[in-house]
Parts: C-alpha cells; sequence; structure tokens
C-alpha cells in the first residue's frame, strides 16, 4: 500500500471513530479557531462558548449595580472555598480541603513551606529532578528560606531514595505527569512509600487535574497544588489550588498570613489568628473575575467523569502511537512517552531534532501542538476537544514535514518567545 492509501485508511479510521465517540459532542461548548486541530491544550485550555457572555453577566449584573457590596449580595467571598469544592470533586476530596486562588508558583511556595513546617526536625526535601522549572527554582527558594537540604532524584526513584534518606525526609515533592515525557507518576505508591517513612508528599496536579482520575483523599495525599488553565480550561492566568488535607488543616502553619486567611477578616485585627480549615490558606483578595469564569467552566465535569475522560485520552493516545508507527516508523523521530496507558499522562511527547522548525511549520498547517526546546514536541490529547480526526491529522502533517524537510525552510528558522 502506497502512503496515501494508509492515509486515507486511518482518516477512514478515524472518521469512524469520531462518529462513535459519546463525548464528541462535548467539543461544541468549546471555541477552537475553524480549521486548526488544537494538540496543546494541556498548556491553555480553550475557553467555553459561554465565557465572554458569563463575564459580561458578571460585570454589568454584579459587579456594576452591587458594586463593594457584591461580596456578600453574591457571595464572591465564598468563591474561593465553594470552586475549591467544585474542583475537590474532580480530585477526589472531600469539602473543605481545596481552596482557589493566586497563582500555581504562589501555591507552590504556600504548600511546600507549610509542609516543611509541619515534618519540623526534618532535614531534607525529595524533590523530583524533572519538575518544571517553576517547581525547582522555588523548592530551591524555600529549602534555603527554612535552612533544608533539597534532594533532587527522578520521579522513578523517589521511592528508592526514601529508602536511603527515610527518616530525614520532610516532604515529597513531584510532578504528577512529566510535562516533558507525559509520564505518570505512581501517585498512591509514592505517596504510601513517603508516609511509611514519616514523611509527607506535595504533589504538583497542574498536568492531572480535570484529566487523570484522583482520588486524593483514598490515598491519604498531605498537600497538592495545581492550575486551572489547562485540563480545567479556567483561561490563561486562572487562578491556582490548594489542597490541603483535612488531617493537618488545625495544625498547619502557613507563612502566607493574608489577612482573608484571618479568623475574622473584617475585625480589622492587628495580631493574625489563623481562620478554621481551609480558609486558612486564603491569602488576598483573589481573582474575582478569573475565579468566576473558572467556575463556568467546571460544569461540564458534571455531565462527565474523569475514568470517561482518561479512557478516552489514552484512546487518543493509542491511536497517535497507531499512526506513528504506519507513518513514521522510518524518520527522524522518536515517542519518548510511555506506551503503557496507565504511565500516562495526557500528552504524547516525540523527539525530533530541529523541534521548533518542525512545531512551526505544523503550526502553519493548522497543527498546534507544542514544543519543548531544543527537541521535544508535546502533542496534547485533552479529551474534551480533541478528536480522532485531529491525531492522525498531527501525524501526518508531521510525517510530511519530515520526510520533505518542508521545516528547513527559511520561514521557520527565527526565533520568537517561545521557541
Ligand atoms: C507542573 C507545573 N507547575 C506549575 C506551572 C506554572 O506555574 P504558574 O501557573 O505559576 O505559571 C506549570 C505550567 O506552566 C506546570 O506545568
Ligand atoms: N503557563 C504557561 C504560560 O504562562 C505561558 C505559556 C505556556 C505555559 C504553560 O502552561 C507551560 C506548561 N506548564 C508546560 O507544561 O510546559
Amino acid at each position: 500500500m502506497d502512503r496515501s492509501d494508509v492515509v486515507a485508511e486511518l482518516e477512514k479510521l478515524a472518521r469512524d471513530r469520531d462518529s462513535r465517540d459519546e463525548l464528541a459532542e462535548l467539543r461544541n461548548r468549546f471555541t477552537i479557531p475553524d480549521g486548526v486541530s488544537y494538540l496543546d491544550g494541556n498548556s491553555l485550555g480553550p475557553p467555553c462558548r459561554t465565557t465572554s457572555a458569563a463575564l459580561t453577566e458578571l460585570v454589568d449584573r454584579q459587579w456594576a449595580p452591587a458594586l463593594i457590596e457584591a461580596w456578600e449580595r453574591h457571595d464572591w467571598w465564598s468563591a474561593p472555598r465553594r470552586v475549591g469544592d467544585r474542583i475537590g470533586r474532580v480530585l477526589g476530596a472531600a469539602e473543605g480541603q481545596v481552596v482557589v486562588g493566586e497563582s500555581t508558583s504562589v501555591q507552590i511556595f504556600n504548600a511546600l513551606t507549610t509542609g516543611c513546617r509541619l515534618a519540623a526536625g526534618r532535614e531534607v526535601v525529595l524533590v523530583d529532578a524533572d519538575h518544571f522549572p517553576t517547581d525547582l527554582y522555588l523548592s530551591r527558594s524555600v529549602t534555603r528560606l527554612l535552612g533544608l537540604r533539597p534532594l533532587r532524584v527522578p520521579m522513578g526513584d523517589a521511592v528508592g531514595a526514601l529508602d536511603e534518606h527515610g527518616d530525614e525526609v520532610a516532604v515529597v515533592f513531584c510532578s504528577a505527569v512529566d510535562f516533558r515525557t507525559g509520564e505518570l507518576a505512581d501517585i498512591p505508591g509514592v505517596t504510601e512509600a513517603a508516609h511509611r517513612r514519616g514523611a509527607l508528599v506535595l504533589w504538583d496536579l497542574s498536568h492531572a487535574a480535570g484529566l487523570v482520575p484522583l482520588e486524593l483523599d483514598t490515598w491519604q495525599v498531605d498537600l497538592a497544588v495545581g492550575c486551572t488553565y489547562k485540563f480545567l480550561n479556567g483561561g490563561p492566568g486562572a487562578p491556582a489550588f490548594l489542597y490541603v488535607s483535612h488531617r493537618h488543616q488545625d495544625s498547619a502553619d502557613p507563612v502566607l498570613t493574608g489577612w482573608h486567611g484571618h479568623r475574622a477578616p473584617f475585625g480589622m485585627d492587628p495580631e493574625y489568628q489563623p481562620a478554621e480549615g481551609i480558609d486558612r490558606f486564603r491569602i488576598g483578595t483573589p481573582q474575582v473575575l478569573s475565579m468566576l469564569a473558572l467556575e463556568h467552566a467546571l460544569a461540564v465535569f458534571d455531565e462527565v467523569t474523569t475514568v470517561r475522560l482518561w479512557e478516552k485520552c489514552g484512546e487518543l493516545a493509542d491511536f497517535f502511537r497507531h499512526c506513528f508507527a504506519q507513518l513514521c516508523g522510518d524518520l527522524d523521530l522518536t515517542i519518548v512517552t510511555p506506551a503503557d496507558p496507565a504511565r500516562r499522562g495526557g500528552h504524547i511527547t516525540v523527539h525530533a531534532p530541529e523541534a521548533a522548525r518542525r512545531w512551526k511549520a505544523l503550526a502553519e498547517r493548522g497543527v498546534l501542538g507544542d514544543l519543548r526546546n531544543p527537541d521535544m514536541l508535546r502533542f496534547g490529547l485533552s479529551p474534551l476537544v480533541v478528536r480522532f480526526s485531529d491525531v492522525v491529522r498531527a501525524v501526518t502533517e508531521l510525517a510530511d514535514i519530515s520526510r520533505t524537510g518542508a521545516h528547513l525552510d527559511d520561514r521557520f528558522g527565527g526565533s520568537g518567545l517561545m521557541g
């Protein structure tokens, strides 16, 4: 069979899978430009079609008429907790353990300092060596601030490192999904190993929340953070979330003691007294507009479970691998994401020399993937919006560009902000 027949067969297969996909209708809830295959929802989810109307309504019907009274009349005050509980349902967390606000970076600082204080007397923080850079920078900064010792280990070696340094480890701080390779960590296994040694765990769930079925309460996770602009589709700069298990809330002594975390915020007490429960982890005035846009985007999770989303993501990934084997097998491209569905997150990463050029050439053809310099192309498989036909198109274009050398054209050579 020649290549065009192979492509035609894969396209037919994709059409068939799309027509039988009971989640396909959910894609219509989101705005994606015509002609674009969006394979970067793992960096920034697309907007809901109704988000701009919801935001206009919020400004015109709440903020404008009620002004300062809107905090009470429209219950803006409770939004960090209310939206937190909504996210908690996606994380497998019972009410009262998740708060929303600030950026992921701030919440990482907040959570890591909290964990280290809870484990006072222990000196080592085990840090995932393959963490996203902000996690690495902040863990360096927090350990310096608190006089602790950071120990960077690859996620897969965390359990071994715990055996070696067990009694010294205060917190194990890992990413649930490796942002480069898309590998999914053994969250319950690492959590249990840490607890056996008396350490706490802090998970960065940015690449897992809204996709991977999570059971934070059942797994006895201590602390977790994550962004809400990827699979939760909250929008650029949407506020992050922080999970603190009920077990730790009353003994936790947060470093970021803002007035929204005070037991009586409007008492204007000159001395800080922590609020009860998760409210103690509030800091300052939250980003109300972004938070309510996020709340709006979370509605879709009332209609679909992460179990089903995860299943579809796995089917898309298997289909990607199938197309890749048929079309790219003889090219200078390799999939680095594990083949085992149980060890995969929400994106597939392809090792490719001159990845930036191929990424730009793909974008010019309407395939929006992602680049992690110098040699990784990421293809996000957000199951709410990605179709099997997007997958076959991405792999076909990647194969075509690589085979013809189209990416070597001068116009793909410059360097911009992201690559
Ligand atoms: C694992 C992880 N943590 C944190 C961040 C980002 O933190 P922030 O939202 O503060 O930019 C990202 C992505 O940008 C990420 O992938
Ligand atoms: N947070 C981002 C941003 O502010 C600009 C561009 C991309 C991002 C990302 O989310 C990157 C992403 N966390 C990653 O896994 O690489």
